[in-house]
């Protein structure tokens, strides 16, 4: 274990205030203990650490010239927003961070009032930004507003939209392009060579290199006004940029690490009252931490770890992962078939597909921040008899919905959605929830939607999607490591619309879809030493559902429970539809939906959401005995006897 570092000078800094009246040969030092003090309270909670490290200085300068909170700074996807988070008031709960009942991992408008705006998605601060800027117009409330938006997440269709709005609005904005040549893995793409030429290339070169007469140069036309529609005033630094063409003021790029660069020219840029001014400045993911600044990853993402060696604490599994298993089903059935193709959406690691683009460098499409784009990209390939493998978290595929109904659906093509990170995911709390897709796929005709209860399943179903051809296929699967069971070889072709029965009883059923089946299973061991010995049958389909093994299940049980990792409107509303249809819940059988509730669950363990919802063995035995009719003094009294 580390000593906790020496902060002298953090200590005394409790709010941007007292920070904005230090002085200014003083912020180096606290830039510098700043950074030490994210490392020692994210070694101890784990979570988003390089990117928060590349932005230290920068977080110093914007809070040192901007008049925070009255002028708003939104922090893009807010996973870089631990130093802010630590000078504006959370430092003594920074070790509580994405914890249970813990400060949020990403910016949270009902945590501070530094925090105008919450994130957790990316590509969303400058329309955000846009917005609050014409809304200070409005309300006669000058203020600045900065977007700092990441290279990664400015090649997300929403940055463009946004910035064509602005630059024809002549808005007062500030966007600062935080470039480290870094996205989750090394961004893909035109943007970066367009980026890395700006870095580096002769003209910019100079003019980084002449940062400090940049200090000299700027304020004369950015001062003037009148001056800021004359073209030469725009393209001053760089002779006409991207930016520049969107009608953006464009200044760098600069050293996001140079405090004496960053502050004038921040101040200049606040001055200028003008706009939109877009601040390109240049940094190092993980910077000023060895283990992070080394890695390939620039430690985006950790667990705890130990900040002498940097090594990160792993918890110990007897089962792989499903986004492991995934990954290797998939290369198992790319070599038998040319045609599988795999697409991500700036995720190789998280989707595992990092592990295909090994093997198959020429049949992974990494389309960087763009999911809307990788579905339809994806459509396209399915045309031609491709078999696209469209590997998107839950959460993110929310993004592409129109075109998952209209450039896949309606025309009915084969693209193959592996949704990762399906239900509760934990720590990166409700806005990474994959909470949704069973209701918003499942709203959509013609889609065969499967979810897998454990491993093996999902090697069924990876198998069962490559060899399905009529039309969109989805199967979901949850983050973490799967049940330990025996692995098949390879993954057998389910038939479709097809559930299974896992366990024979009487009574009770417990109708599983997804990876809650553990715990129905569980459920099911106690029901069974009550003397209540359920069925237990997994769905496997959402879409086509098995209505033969529902009515079946309807018709010799008492009472059915569904359960599933996903919300309101998903495989429970599907089933209980289906039952009140057909008249099957018109008699003695009594049907109990499990599921997400239908509010925002705040991040904790998964276990922890999930036992909060009812969706563990607890809740599912609670559900089974209620609807039996047990009140809760029989329920205690028959569960203290197991
Ligand atoms: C819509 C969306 N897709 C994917 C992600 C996952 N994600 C989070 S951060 C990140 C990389 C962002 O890169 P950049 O904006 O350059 O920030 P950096 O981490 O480099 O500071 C990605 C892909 C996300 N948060 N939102
Ligand atoms: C900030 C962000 O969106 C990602 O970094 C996300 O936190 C990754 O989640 P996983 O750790 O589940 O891949
Ligand atoms: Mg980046």
């Amino acid at each position: 274990m580390a000593d906790k570092p020496s902060t002298p000078l953090l200590d005394t800094v409790n709010s941007p205030a007292e920070l904005r009246a230090l002085p200014r040969e003083d912020l180096r030092q606290l830039a510098d203990e700043l950074r030490s003090e994210m490392i020692d309270a994210v070694s101890v909670t784990g979570g988003h650490l390089g990117a928060g490290l590349g932005v230290v200085e920068l977080t110093v300068a914007l809070h040192t010239v901007f008049d925070t909170p009255h002028d708003r700074i939104i922090w893009d996807v807010g996973h870089q927003a631990y130093p802010h988070k630590i000078l504006t008031g959370r430092r003594d709960r920074m070790r509580t961070l994405r914890q249970k009942d813990g400060l949020s991992g990403f910016t949270r408008r009902a945590e501070s009032e530094y925090d105008p705006f919450g994130a957790g998605h990316s590509s969303t601060s400058i329309s955000a930004g846009l917005g609050m800027a014409v809304a200070s117009d409005h309300l006669g409330t000058p203020r600045n507003v900065i977007a700092v938006i990441g290279d990664g997440a400015m090649s997300a269709g929403m940055a463009y939209e946004a910035m064509n709005n602005a630059g024809a609005m002549d808005a007062r904005l500030i966007v600062v392009l935080n470039d480290n040549d870094m996205s989750i893995a090394p961004p893909t793409g035109a943007l970066r060579t367009y980026l890395a030429k700006l870095v580096s290339g002769p003209v910019y070169r100079g003019t980084r290199e002449a940062a400090k007469a940049v200090v000299q140069k700027l304020p004369p036309f950015l001062h003037e006004p009148a001056r800021k529609t004359e073209e030469f005033a725009r393209s001053f630094f760089t002779g006409g940029t991207l930016f520049e063409e969107l009608g953006f003021y464009y200044v760098g790029p600069l050293d996001g690490h140079n405090l004496d660069d960053l502050l004038p020219i921040l101040e200049n840029v606040r001055d200028a009252g003008a706009g939109p001014i877009l601040v390109h400045v240049v940094t190092k993911k993980g910077k000023g931490y060895a283990p992070a600044e080394n890695s390939a990853d620039k430690y985006h993402g950790v667990s705890k770890f130990n900040v002498i060696t940097g090594a990160q604490a792993k918890a110990p599994s007897n089962a792989p992962s499903y986004t492991s298993v995934f990954a290797e089903t998939l290369i198992q059935e790319a070599r038998d078939d040319e045609r599988i193709v795999a697409v991500t959406a700036a995720m190789p690691s998280g989707t595992g597909l990092d592990k295909f683009a090994e093997l198959f460098p020429n049949r992974i499409y990494d389309v960087g921040i763009a999911e809307q784009h990788a579905v339809t990209f994806a459509a396209g390939m399915a045309t031609e008899g491709m078999k696209p493998f469209c590997a998107i978290y839950s959460t993110f595929l929310q993004r592409a919905y129109d075109q998952v109904v209209h450039d896949v659906a309606i025309q009915g093509l084969p693209v193959r959605f592996a949704i990762d990170r399906a239900g509760y995911v934990g720590a990166d709390g409700p806005t990474h929830a994959g909470n949704y897709d069973n209701a918003y796929l499942g709203a959509i005709p013609g889609i065969v939607q499967m979810a897998a209860a454990d491993e093996a399943e999902l090697r069924h179903m990876v198998a069962t999607a490559a060899a399905y051809d009529a039309g969109p296929i989805a199967f979901r699967y949850p983050r973490g490591d799967g049940m330990g069971v025996d692995m098949p070889e390879r993954g057998a072709i389910l038939p479709i619309g097809k559930g299974r029965i896992v366990r024979q009883g009487g009574t009770i059923a417990l109708l599983s879809y997804g990876t809650r089946l553990g715990e129905v299973l569980a459920a099911a061991d106690r029901l069974a030493a009550l003397g209540l010995n359920p069925t237990v049958a997994d769905a496997r389909f959402l879409k086509p559902l098995d209505e033969e093994l529902i009515a079946r299940l309807a018709a010799t049980h008492d009472v059915v429970i569904s359960t599933e990792e996903g919300g309101l409107g998903g495989f429970g509303s599907h089933v209980a539809t289906f039952l009140a249809a057909n008249g099957l819940l018109d008699g003695k059988t009594r049907f109990r939906p499990l599921m997400i509730p239908d509010r925002f669950v705040e991040h904790a363990s998964q276990a922890d959401m999930y036992a909060e919802a009812g969706l563990d063995r607890t809740g599912i035995v609670n559900t089974a005995l209620t609807t039996l009719g047990y009140d809760q003094a029989a329920m205690t009294a028959a569960l203290a006897k197991i």
